[in-house]
């Protein structure tokens, strides 16, 4: 398991600017969404795009419901994700505290989806964030809101997980 206090590091330098257009950085190597490290993940690739961000995503045979479909968790995880890496822009961690998807078109096993999110307001704590998924041929799949509220880095060392806590 991650070593906590370098993970923790890790995080504070992925909050300095980022130009327009840049990669953005995993979230950690084992994130489900965006981890180069993990099996079971979507490695997602997320870039800056104005005050946004955007990325290009396939989703594999890993991510199935229906047979051909991609499950429904599956698009939520990634466009959960996604929002992660609006943080980075925001200069501050948070967590999602209210997701909402609507899906408006299967999302197809193996074709190329293009996704952006972006803030659409700022209250106290609380982030609101939208984002679309879109269809190579423009048509939109899927839509989406989520209320993300700030939290401390201290937020992600109170597990109550000894590998995590130590
Ligand atoms: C090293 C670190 C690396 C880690 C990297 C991680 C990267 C992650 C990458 C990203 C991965 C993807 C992302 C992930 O997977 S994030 C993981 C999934 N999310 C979580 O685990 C969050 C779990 N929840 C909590 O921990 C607490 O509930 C938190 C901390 C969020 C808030 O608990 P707290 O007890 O403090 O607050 P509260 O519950 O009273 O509410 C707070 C405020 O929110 C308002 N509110 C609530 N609902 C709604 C609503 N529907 N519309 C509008 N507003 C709403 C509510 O009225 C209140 O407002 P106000 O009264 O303050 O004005």
């Amino acid at each position: 398991m991650a070593d906590m206090p370098a993970l923790l590091a890790t995080w504070e330098q992925k909050f300095r600017p980022h130009p327009d257009g840049a990669e953005l950085p995993a979230h950690h190597d084992h994130c489900l969404g965006c981890g180069p490290d993990n099996p079971h993940g979507h490695r997602l690739q997320a870039r800056r795009q104005g005050d946004g961000v955007a990325a290009s995503h396939a989703f594999d045979e890993r991510h199935v419901g229906a047979p051909g479909i991609v499950h429904g968790g599956a698009v939520a995880t990634v466009i959960d994700d996604l929002y992660g890496f609006l943080l980075y822009l925001v200069g501050t961690p948070a967590v999602t505290r209210q997701l909402t998807v609507d899906y408006l078109a299967p999302a197809l096993i193996g074709a190329t989806y293009h996704l952006e999110a972006s803030v659409t307001g700022r209250e106290g704590r609380k982030l609101f964030v939208a984002a679309t998924l879109t269809a190579p041929d423009g048509r939109s799949v899927a839509t989406s809101t989520a209320v993300f509220v700030t939290v401390g880095v201290d937020h992600f060392g109170r597990r109550g997980v000894p590998s995590l806590d130590a």
